[in-house]
């Protein structure tokens, strides 16, 4: 049974939720789930990424340890918002990768910012991670903010003939860390 607290940053309004299971202030790394918001694919079943399925994998993962926590924060479509990943979307079906689609918007490849996790994990004494990602540049963001990741746990999930150009994409030009593409796991 999970708890789910919720969070709101004053200067934009913005809600954000923390699920949250077991003894987190003991010291030991807590295994735990960043996970930026994607409507589409969390909520709406879309198989052209791959969030919805690490979003179930992520909390399967952290039942079995019945210890850690998943921050879910509200920067939908990588901090552009919800109809420009749509608009994102559109350009992808006309032959623009993920990256390409942003920038054709007037967009960098991505405007997301975890400084609201410190706050967050502060609250509950949670000071070192297990963290389940495939992106390198989440561990960096992470540490920057001094918080201790002491492990990357890899969360490669729902590879279909939907999303393999998007998860391509990631591997080559996002850095994302996937085994059989590009960019070996380290
Ligand atoms: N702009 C844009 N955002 C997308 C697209 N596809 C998914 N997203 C958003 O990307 C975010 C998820 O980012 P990912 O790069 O899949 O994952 P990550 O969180 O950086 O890395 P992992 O921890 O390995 O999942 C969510 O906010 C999605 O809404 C797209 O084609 N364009
Ligand atoms: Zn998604």
């Amino acid at each position: 049974m999970f708890q789910l607290h919720a969070f709101v940053v004053p200067e934009t309004g913005k809600e954000h939720v923390m699920l949250t299971l077991g003894d987190l202030d003991n010291g030991e790394p807590v295994l735990a789930r960043v996970h930026s918001e994607c409507l589409t694919g969390d909520g709406l079943f879309s198989q052209r990424c791959d969030c919805g399925a690490q979003l179930e994998t992520a909390l399967e993962m952290i039942a079995a340890e019945g210890r850690g926590a998943l921050l879910y924060l509200r920067q939908e479509g990588r901090g552009i918002g919800l109809l420009n990943k749509i608009r994102a979307y559109n350009l992808q079906d006309q032959g623009a990768d993920t990256v390409e689609a942003n920038e054709q918007l007037g967009f960098p490849a991505d405007l997301r910012r975890y400084d609201l996790c410190k706050p967050m994990l502060d609250h509950f004494g949670i000071e070192r991670l297990r963290l389940m990602t495939n992106n390198p540049r989440k561990v960096d963001a992470l540490r920057e903010l001094g918080i201790d990741v002491t492990e990357r746990i890899p969360l490669q999930v729902n590879r279909n003939r939907y999303n393999e150009g998007y998860l391509r994409t990631k591997a080559i030009k996002l850095g994302h860390l996937f085994k059989g593409y590009l960019v070996e796991e380290e």
